[in-house]
């Protein structure tokens, strides 16, 4: 039997999640996809680094957290040694789940980078290293003979990029627009009922959608980096961060959201690209105010939906949940997945 090693780095709503999944359904993974999963080591900014060659005790990590203990109490160190754990450590598998960082990726980029370097496969949520560094660690996951999986990076749970990439051949994509931040979304429908902004926040974190600092959601930076992701990895736009334009929903007031809805029209932050006649591609996000019969103008909470503009069958809507700490982490089981397909396919043709 196939057992992947894991190495969680971040211990927070996402990996914490997959960690309950590892040890709650963990031995039935073994007859339903093939493989089994121990978690060898974890790094966290608060908790401190844990490593264990024969398997960290998850009922025991997933204790901490709330109150002052750190993984010194239970063996490890109280600081994470990030790059000490990700190069040394016995995983076959990383899952990079820290905070996002719109600005460089950073550390993000480095952590995906050591292990990577150290002939271990990445599995990420973090958006970060994927918009903007995507295609370099792509090339040195190919150099290392390991894979960098990022499904998670857009649509939380909801498989838009394999879905794309996989059925969508045959298909030439011109272009897509969509919702694509949960937190966002949720917050306009809340404060469609006349709910102020920063309370729609304050329940959006409670519900595990949004970024450590929710400006990211709000002023629109989180989806400025997924429709860089989709516009390069699905349409090979070849653009950076600074040719998504990029406006988010804080202006708009919960008097302005309401009256909207009483008239007709529903506020959304859409993200879209669009391929132009000469082949370049123009990608933004924007508040829209979209009329109720618009295929997005439906979508509520925190379910993202995007459409693709395709040349043989016209508009094609993917839609599922956004954000959340379960439908993420799911995301990462989906990437450890194809990693072992990868890994299987290789196999049976060597
Ligand atoms: N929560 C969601 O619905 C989704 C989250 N994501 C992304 O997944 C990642 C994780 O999200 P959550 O778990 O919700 O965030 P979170 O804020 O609950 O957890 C992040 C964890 O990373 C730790 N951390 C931060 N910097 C670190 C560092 N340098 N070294 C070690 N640990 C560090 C923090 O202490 C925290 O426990 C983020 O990048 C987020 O953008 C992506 C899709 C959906
Ligand atoms: N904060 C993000 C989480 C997923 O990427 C969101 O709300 O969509």
């Amino acid at each position: 039997m196939t057992t992947y090693d894991i190495a969680l780095i971040g211990f927070g709503g996402v990996n914490r999640t997959l960690a309950q999944l590892i040890h709650d359904r963990g031995s039935s993974f073994v007859d339903e996809l093939g493989f089994g999963l121990r978690v060898v080591a974890i790094t966290d900014l608060r908790l401190g680094s844990l490593v264990k060659e024969d398997g960290i005790d998850l009922s025991v990590a997933l204790r901490l957290g709330s109150g002052s203990e750190t993984f010194a109490d239970h063996g490890g160190s109280a600081t994470p040694d990030n790059e000490h754990v990700i190069r040394n450590c016995s995983a076959d598998i990383v899952c990079e789940a820290t905070f996002t960082n719109p600005d460089d990726g950073e550390p993000a980029v480095s952590h995906v980078r050591w292990a990577l370097e150290s002939g271990k496969s990445v599995c990420t949520t973090n958006k970060g290293p994927v918009a903007l560094r995507g295609p370099e660690l792509t090339a040195l996951a190919v150099r290392n003979g390991v894979h960098f999986e990022f499904e998670g990076a857009v649509m939380s749970g909801t498989p838009v990029i394999r879905l794309a990439r996989k059925m969508f051949e045959g298909l030439k994509l011109d272009g897509f627009e969509g919702i694509l931040n949960g937190t966002s979304n949720y917050v306009l429908g809340r404060m469609e009922t006349g709910m102020e902004l920063g309370k729609a926040i304050t329940e959006a974190q409670e519900l595990g959608y949004a970024e450590a600092n929710p400006a990211a959601d709000i002023e629109g930076f989180d989806v400025q980096l997924k429709v860089l992701i989709l516009a390069n990895e699905l349409l090979g736009a070849g653009i950076t961060l600074a040719d998504v334009t990029r406006r988010g929903i804080s202006e708009l007031s919960a008097k302005e959201v309401k009256n909207a809805a009483l008239a007709g029209r529903r506020w959304k932050l859409v993200g879209s690209a669009k391929r132009n006649p000469d082949g370049t591609v123009t990608a933004g996000v924007e508040p829209v105010a979209l009329p109720l019969d618009h295929g997005l103008a439906g979508v509520s909470g925190a379910t993202n939906a995007v459409s693709f503009a395709t040349d043989l069958l016209g508009p094609v809507t993917v839609s599922g949940p956004g954000a959340g700490r379960l439908e993420t982490a799911y995301a990462l089981l989906s990437d450890i997945i194809a990693i072992h397909a990868a890994k299987a396919g290789v196999a049976a043709h060597a």
